[in-house]
C-alpha cells in the first residue's frame, strides 16, 4: 500500500530524514515513535507530499505520492488542526465531502461527528472552538473520504480520554477493513496494544523496525516491560 524508498529530506542546513526505507501493507497499524526532533513529522509530512523530498520515492498504491491517483487515496490529519476559522463544523465536512466526492455524506459526517460528541457544536465557527474540539474536526474530516492510507501525525494530543479511547476503536474498525494507519506518537500507552508493529526514529534515521513483541524481547522478554520502557532503551544515548 505504502511504499518508502531510500527517503532523505534536508531542510537547509538540517538532515532531518536521511535514507530511510519500509513498506506498510493493507490493514497495518504501525506507530511512528522517536524523541523530539527524530523526524517523524518531517517524513509524515513529505510521505503526504506536502513537503518535497530531497531525494527517494514515495508510492501509494503503487502511484507517485504527489499524483492525483495518489492523493485521492490517503488522509493526513496533521499534528496542529488546520480549520478555517470563518467556516462552521458542518462546513468544513461539506467542503472535503465535495473535494473527495464523498458518497451519502450527511449520514457518515453525522455518525463521526456524534462519535466525538462534536454533533451538538456542528454549526459553530471553527474559531469558537477549543483545541481539542479544532482536533475532533480534523479527525472527522480525515476519516470522511475513507481512503486507503492514513497519516496521523500526533493525533491523541489534546483530546479527551473518551476521545482517545472513540480514535483507538476507529483504528481498529479501519485496519478490520483492510485500511492502512501510520501513526506518529509519543504517547506509547496509547498505541501499546494497536500496533502490532512500530518504526522508530532517531536523528533522522530508523533505528527499530520491529514487532512490540519483538522489541520487548529483546529487552529479555520480561512480561513487565511496557513499551515505554523500550522506547527509553533503544533510543537512549550510547
Ligand atoms: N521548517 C524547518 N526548517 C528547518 N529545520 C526543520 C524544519 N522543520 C523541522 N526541522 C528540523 O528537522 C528535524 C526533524 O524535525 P521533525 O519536526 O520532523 O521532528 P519530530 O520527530 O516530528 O519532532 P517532535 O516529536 O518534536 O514533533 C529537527 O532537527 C528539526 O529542528
Amino acid at each position: 500500500m505504502l511504499k518508502v524508498k531510500g527517503l532523505l529530506k534536508d531542510y537547509k542546513n538540517v538532515r532531518a530524514v536521511n535514507d530511510i526505507s519500509f513498506d506498510l501493507e493493507e490493514g497495518d497499524i504501525v506507530g511512528l515513535l522517536g524523541p523530539n526532533g527524530a523526524g517523524k513529522s518531517t517524513t509524515i509530512k513529505t510521505i503526504a507530499g506536502l513537503l518535497r523530498a530531497t531525494y527517494g520515492d514515495v508510492t501509494i498504491n503503487g502511484h507517485k505520492n504527489t499524483s492525483v491517483d495518489a492523493k485521492s487515496n490517503f488522509s493526513y490529519i496533521p499534528e496542529m488542526p488546520e480549520l478555517y476559522e470563518m467556516l462552521t463544523v458542518w462546513e468544513h465536512i461539506k467542503f472535503i465531502a465535495y473535494a473527495y466526492k464523498v458518497s451519502n455524506w450527511e449520514e457518515k459526517a453525522e455518525k463521526l461527528l456524534r462519535r466525538y460528541d462534536m454533533w451538538d457544536r456542528k454549526d459553530k465557527l471553527s474559531k469558537e472552538l477549543s483545541k481539542g474540539m479544532k482536533q475532533k474536526v480534523s479527525i472527522c474530516c480525515g476519516l470522511l473520504p475513507d481512503p486507503g492510507l492514513y497519516l496521523f501525525d500526533e493525533p491523541m494530543i489534546g483530546l479527551d480520554p473518551k476521545a482517545i479511547r472513540e480514535t483507538k476503536i476507529i483504528f481498529k474498525e479501519l485496519s478490520e477493513r483492510g485500511k492502512t494507519i501510520f501513526v506518529s506518537t509519543h504517547l506509547l500507552d496509547s498505541i501499546e496494544n494497536l500496533c502490532k508493529r512500530v518504526l522508530v526514529m532517531k536523528s533522522g534515521t530508523i533505528i527499530a523496525d520491529e514487532s512490540v513483541d519483538n522489541l520487548k524481547k529483546k529487552l529479555g522478554n520480561n512480561t513487565d516491560v511496557s513499551l515505554e520502557d523500550v522506547f527509553l532503551e533503544v533510543t537512549k544515548d550510547e
